[in-house]
């Protein structure tokens, strides 16, 4: 790990006599890329999200100093925070020639041991927010690459397009920092994985996938107080029109969630049949389409239309008809039942 770590300095308190894992701004950027981005992680030692959350917006508290103990990394929370953001920074530097989540090179800031088992992440509008599980449902959050791409995506929401947070746009936000965060995972595993949370779900039963399923929403059982189907929704004939979780933004996230998955590996669904394209199309056309069409109040509809668009411009028609990678827009939309 220390390898990967160049940018932790371990400072040794004199009168704790302790190491301290301390990240300064950095001014040559991160270990792997060439833009001046800061990394900082730090320790909220279970103060609870939302008076956190207060301090941060009041006096931009971040957290305490990480304890290393007398070995570098004691926290591995910290450490995978750490990594986690760099990884993700990663992505949207070289796929999407993003500098950091602002475009300007903010720094990266993640606060991890948010709450007392807290079974969530968080963006606060300012940073990345890790609780760390009950245990049972979810270990440590900060241990999900998909959770830290899913947090930074909702950075990069809020610096673009800033998608209201309820009902249909609250649920396009979702399903966007689902699929950047599925993306961002999969650049860098290298591995194939439609499953968001799969390393911290019910950290007690192993090969249960994750809280989410993108390639099959419906595999995904949910607490019935929020659908009697018992699973998310896959069409958007099944949407939830209730006014839980904010209208369902965890839920019908996974429709376009679906179309996504669609648009990027294929296959038929409800009768309709998608041409894959593949990842590194599939990601400039959603990358595109947040950064350039979307609206903050931007529902199913609008995402259909801003997709098709972004794939427009970017995989030209041919003599009146549309490329395979925007037929594979249209159908997928079409599979999902968004008009
Ligand atoms: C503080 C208010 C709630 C904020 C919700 C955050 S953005 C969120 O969506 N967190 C993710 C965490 C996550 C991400 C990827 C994989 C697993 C888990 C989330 O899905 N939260 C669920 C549990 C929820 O809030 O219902
Ligand atoms: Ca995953
Ligand atoms: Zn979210």
């Amino acid at each position: 790990v220390f390898g990967k770590m160049q940018n932790f300095i371990a400072v040794k308190d004199a009168t704790t006599n302790k190491t301290y894992m301390h990240t300064p701004h950095i001014s040559g950027g991160t270990t792997t890329n060439p833009n001046i981005v800061g990394v900082s992680t730090y320790d909220a030692r279970r103060m609870g999200e939302t008076p956190f959350i207060l301090l941060s917006a009041l006096f931009g508290f971040t957290g305490f100093e990480v304890e290393t103990g007398n070995s570098f990394f004691a926290d591995p929370a910290a450490v995978s925070a750490h990594t986690n953001s760099m990884k993700i920074n990663d992505y949207f530097q070289k796929i999407h020639k993003r500098n950091s989540l602002d475009d300007k090179g903010m720094r990266l800031i993640s606060t991890v041991h948010i709450g007392s088992k807290w079974n969530n992440a968080a963006w606060n509008g300012k940073q990345m927010l890790y609780g760390d599980g009950d245990g049972i449902i979810l270990g440590s959050l900060a241990g999900g690459l998909d959770v830290a791409g899913h947090e930074m995506t909702h950075g990069v929401i809020e610096n673009t397009t800033d998608l209201i947070y309820q009902d249909e746009s609250g649920a396009i936000n979702e399903s966007l920092a689902d699929i950047f965060g599925a993306y961002g995972e999969m650049y860098a595993t290298g591995t194939v994985d439609w499953d968001m949370g799969e390393d911290i779900y019910t950290p007690n039963i192993p090969g249960d996938g994750g809280l989410r399923s993108l390639s099959d929403p419906t595999s995904v059982r949910l607490s019935t107080t929020y659908l009697p189907s018992g699973h998310y929704p896959d069409h958007y004939d099944d949407r939830y029109l209730g006014t839980l979780d904010r209208g369902g933004v965890h839920i019908n996230s996974s429709i376009n969630n679906k179309a996504a998955y669609l648009i990027t590996d294929g296959g038929t669904h409800y009768g309709v049949t998608v041409q894959g394209i593949g990842r590194t199309k599939a990601e400039k056309i959603f990358y595109r389409a947040l950064t350039l069409y979307l609206t903050p109040s931007s529902g199913f509809k609008d995402m259909r239309e801003a997709a098709i668009q972004a794939s427009r411009d970017l995989y030209k028609d041919r003599n009146g008809q549309p490329s395979p990678e925007t037929a594979a827009v249209i159908a997928a939309y079409d599979a999902v039942g968004v008009p």
